[in-house]
């Protein structure tokens, strides 16, 4: 597949119809849909390196294993504010692919709602029924084996599904027995199985995961966009090519008809005919704006930069899921006896998600959203300009609205390793939270990382939700089906009681991030903070925009992937001008 890929900088074209920025998840979809013109040419610029096509790459039971490598940028973050523990690093793929190829191939999909909201808050064409067809698109669905189907009464709906897009959903061929006790465990407690997820998101259901089911290799960016794209001679793909600024001409609106990036050591500025794309991930996207100029004029003024567009909103908006690890250990989980160390390798861990709206976990649904409605506060940065306050006061409103519908879900409870040695490892992570981080560069070297700074659980209901969560959680492992796997709670929360004991243990345990970092470059109106239009073009340029997960406004209730891969799918059609 490198055959046609550019490994000297001396090989390239001087000029390019488009030039895509990362070649991770969003940006590879890109550069395929448009070089299927062969009168196109494109090129990305990618900071990382192919992967060494080693198993720890594709092999599911591996994954995590390329957590910290050199793959890996490991952004680090800024100490919380109330997270005594986020001072993490965050891992985002540094490779061809992206964070596609590190990450832990659950495919699931937010719900209807959760699309909604984007329309609502005023990005026409933004809604659920439009990216549906895009998230078919990007997807071929392979159904469960009837195996499955009837040993864990599996159901699906494929009329829901793509059946020729690139990236394989399929589910392992081999699935640990006490999944099983998870989904029955939530029935019991009266939370409905969905019939599948891809089109009713609410409930508990077993996922699919981007696994190739021929293979039973990790489906991704790389093979599913890159890999047939690459044959084309209009296609272009440079690695260890980190991109610097973006070029924009000095007219009143600026136009960006540039790149800027370094590779092997040198300086190297190639030319954009018709757009320049973002695709570097809501990481390293707003930090390429602000070192370009684009961005909150505060902070360009101090670091002096100079200033290209005044927009707000660049870095801001920043949200995630934050989430806990319950910590209990089960003695009586274990891997059947019959599984062979390479069937152990083909499982994925975990399989099955449960995704809750807020009255189906928190008896004090109506409190919290009634205080909710009456907060003051805004609890955003000091720092934060009136236009994305403006924006965030009517994302508020909207957000409440799903924190008290049953379309929507406010926490997601997931299992892990289902191993025999670590048992089901429960995590419990926020949706759809009112606090809001921000990403701010520090100076004006384009290769220092950008000051990260989550800020969860900064709004004081955020918090409110995540110890229901937990108190659900205690419940829930009450269940007979939970019972059966004789859970143990561990020693440091055995004798949490009070919700302030909660709260306690919560600020020093729980996590800023559920890796998926987003909605810092968002969709929305200007004087709202928004930072690109509803045809992803940035505010107050030309030839410039945006398709990675930068652009979402609001987080959905889901991981991340499938969604971006729509996003990006639907920003291709944009761009070739056919929505
Ligand atoms: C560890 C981990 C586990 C995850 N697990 C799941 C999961 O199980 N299911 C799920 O749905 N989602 C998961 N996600 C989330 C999902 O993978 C991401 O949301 C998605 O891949 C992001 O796509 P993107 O295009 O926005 O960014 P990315 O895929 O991260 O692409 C950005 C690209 O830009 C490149 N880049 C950055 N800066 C520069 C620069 N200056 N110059 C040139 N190139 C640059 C990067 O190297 C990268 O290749 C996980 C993410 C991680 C990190």
């Amino acid at each position: 597949s490198e055959a046609t890929v550019i490994k000297r900088a001396d090989q390239l074209r001087s000029r390019y119809d488009y030039i895509i920025v990362g070649g991770g998840t969003s940006g590879l979809v890109v550069a395929n849909r448009l070089t299927e013109d062969s009168s196109t040419t494109v090129l990305v610029l990618e900071a990382g390196e192919f992967d060494d096509g080693s198993d720890e790459f594709i092999v599911p039971g591996y994954m995590g294993k390329t957590l910290g490598s050199s793959f890996d940028w490991q952004v680090p973050s800024v100490p919380g504010e109330v997270l005594t523990s986020s001072d993490i690093k965050i891992p985002l793929g540094k490779v061809v692919g992206g964070s596609s190829a590190l990450n832990f191939m659950i495919f699931d999909r937010g719900a209807p709602a959760d699309y909604n909201a984007w329309e609502s808050l005023g990005n026409i064409g933004w809604n659920w029924s439009n990216l549906l067809s895009y998230f078919k698109k990007s997807e071929t669905f392979t159904p469960p084996l009837t195996s499955q189907v009837t040993d864990f009464d599996m159901t699906y709906d494929s009329s829901s599904h793509g059946a020729s897009g690139p990236i394989h959903a399929s589910f392992p061929p081999l699935i640990y027995p006490q999944t099983k006790n998870f989904v029955q465990g939530m029935n019991s407690l009266g939370i409905p199985t969905s019939h599948d997820q891809a089109t009713s998101a609410i409930g508990v259901y077993y996922h699919a995961s981007s696994i190739d089911p021929l293979t039973i290799t990790r489906s991704f960016a790389k093979t599913a966009y890159h890999d047939p794209a690459s044959k084309r001679s209009n296609y272009h793909l440079l690695p260890s090519s980190h991109v610097t600024k973006i070029l924009l001409t000095r007219s009143s609106t600026p136009r960006a008809y540039s790149v800027s990036y370094r590779h092997l050591n040198r300086d190297i500025v190639v030319l954009a005919r018709k757009e320049v794309i973002l695709a570097a991930g809501a990481v390293h996207t707003p930090q390429i704006l602000q070192l370009t100029g684009i961005g909150p004029s505060t902070l360009l003024r101090n670091l002096k930069i100079p200033l290209t567009v005044d927009l707000p909103g660049v870095g801001e908006n920043f949200q995630d899921h934050p989430s806990v690890q319950i910590p209990y250990t089960f003695k009586n989980v274990f891997t059947p006896d019959s599984w062979s160390f390479n069937d152990i390798l083909i499982a994925t861990s975990g399989n099955a998600l449960s995704f809750l709206p807020t009255s189906w976990y928190s008896p004090n649904t109506s409190s919290i959203i009634a205080a909710g409605r009456g907060q003051e506060g805004t609890w955003l940065s000091p720092l934060t300009a009136p236009e994305v306050t403006a924006g965030f006061m009517k994302q508020r409103e909207l957000l409440l609205s799903l924190w008290d519908s049953e379309d929507a879900a406010t926490m997601e409870v997931a299992t892990f390793s289902m191993t025999q040695f670590q048992g089901p490892s429960l995590v419990i992570s926020l949706q759809h939270p009112l606090s809001r981080g921000r990403i701010m560069v520090t100076s004006k070297d384009p290769y220092a990382s950008p000051a990260v700074d989550f800020r969860a659980f900064t709004n004081p209901l955020d918090m409110e939700l995540m110890i229901d969560g937990f108190l659900f959680m205690r419940k829930f492992l009450q269940t007979s089906s939970m019972m059966e796997l004789q859970p143990e709670e561990a020693l440091e929360i055995r004798g949490l009681e009070t919700r302030e004991e909660i709260r306690q243990w919560l600020r020093s345990n729980a996590r800023p991030s559920f890796s998926h970092v987003c909605c810092t470059a968002s969709m929305g109106q200007r004087e709202e903070g928004g930072v690109v239009d509803s045809e992803l073009k940035v505010w107050g340029t030309k030839g410039l925009r945006i398709v990675d997960a930068s652009v979402m406004p609001l987080v959905p209730s889901a991981h991340l992937q499938a969604t971006v891969y729509a996003v990006a799918e639907r920003a291709a059609d944009l761009i070739k001008g056919i929505l």
